[in-house]
């Protein structure tokens, strides 16, 4: 382990990053390592003051559906993206195609909740788990072993986004009914990457909400 990598792991409550890109430099240093702690990351992006000047560029919305928007790449080791969502827009119940998932709101609030995985045996409504309403710079944690989710901004006035990172990345992931637990998989596409629009070829199939 390097002196950083020490120096940090000792010290989780003193990074502060003060702006994106100091988050997005932290990120990398961290997932250099091949043992992520998953608290620690959480701490980081949860001191990070969302600050909207720095995201905006980002920040693409549509008016139909929650889209996704690539902002780094990781080094291969992680995605991160914001999500942004409009009034009453939601996902599908899905599972993180076994990566970590951390989700911090940059702006406004969501709801997420947690059902259960479906046993196969039994018919009927998924069984919900919890549910909670993720405030502004708050940063939630899932991955398939906690259990599925939905997540929803279910405000009729104010739009939500929020930052996404997944590791290791993944481009798709399963969706499942809530009335019978069925599931199907679907591929997940970007509405922009970097700042720039995707091509509309590649965005038809984005399916996940
Ligand atoms: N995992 C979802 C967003 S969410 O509902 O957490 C996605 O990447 O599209
Ligand atoms: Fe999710």
């Amino acid at each position: 382990m390097s002196g950083t990598d020490t120096e940090r792991m000792e010290h989780t409550q003193m990074v502060k990053p003060e702006t994106l890109d100091d988050l997005i430099k932290i990120l990398h240093q961290i997932f250099e390592s091949d043992n992520v702690n998953i608290e620690e990351v959480q701490n980081i992006m949860e001191a990070y003051e969302s600050k909207p000047q720095e995201w905006m560029k980002f920040a693409k919305f549509d008016q139909y559906r929650y889209t996704r928007n690539l902002v780094d790449e990781g080094n291969g080791k992680f995605n991160l993206m914001i999500l942004c969502w409009g009034e009453g827009h939601g996902s599908s119940i899905h599972d993180h195609a076994d990566s970590h998932c951390f989700l911090k709101l940059l702006q406004g609030q969501l709801k997420e909740t947690l059902f259960e995985w479906p046993d196969g045996k039994s018919h009927g409504d998924m069984l919900q788990k919890s549910q909670h309403i993720l405030q502004e710079n708050q940063c939630a944690y899932i991955n398939d072993s906690i259990g599925l989710h939905r997540v929803e901004n279910v405000s009729h006035t104010e739009c939500a986004a929020s930052l996404h990172l997944y590791s290791p990345p993944f481009q798709q992931c399963q969706t499942f009914d809530q009335r019978t637990g069925h599931k199907n998989t679907v591929k997940m596409t970007f509405w922009s990457k970097f700042g720039k629009r995707t091509p509309f070829e590649t965005t038809i199939s984005q399916e996940n909400n």
